[in-house]
């Protein structure tokens, strides 16, 4: 795992945005794992009484919220429902131990 703090602002050598996106939000994802700030809705997952099943729900939900939007072809939408998706599934791979890193690699070997 590398650390996050080198992560914030990262851009990859072909300055992609998507990575530097993810990077960032990832590495605040973490540090609000680890700071448990009040008022953090992402602290308030890693703290929930339900513990992993509350972000499990949540990937359920928002999935099915895009699937709708595609279906209707409501392209805002899907787009608001995907990065709520990216989102849940980032604090997953975070409550996992495992890295926006690791989902890069995975992704990249299947070039
Ligand atoms: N990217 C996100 C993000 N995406 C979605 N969400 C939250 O996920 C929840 C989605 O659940 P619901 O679909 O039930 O919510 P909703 O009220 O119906 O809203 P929408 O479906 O319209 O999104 C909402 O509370 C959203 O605010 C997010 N909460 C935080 N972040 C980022 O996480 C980082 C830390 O933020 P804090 O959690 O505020 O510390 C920051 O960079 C934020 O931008």
């Amino acid at each position: 795992m590398s650390d996050a703090s080198e992560r914030v602002g990262a851009e990859t050598d072909d300055g992609s945005e998507i990575d530097a996106v993810l990077a960032e939000l990832f590495a605040t994802i973490e540090s609000r794992g680890e700071e448990l700030p009040d008022g953090s809705y992402t602290a308030s997952l890693f703290t929930h009484e339900k513990g992993e099943n509350e972000v499990l729900e949540k990937l359920g939900e928002e999935t099915t919220e895009a699937i709708l939007a595609a279906k209707d072809d409501d392209d805002e939408e899907l787009l608001h429902e995907s990065a709520d998706l990216v989102y849940h599934l980032l604090v997953l791979l975070a409550m996992k131990d495992l890295d926006v890193d690791d989902l890069g690699t995975e992704l990249r070997d299947r070039f």
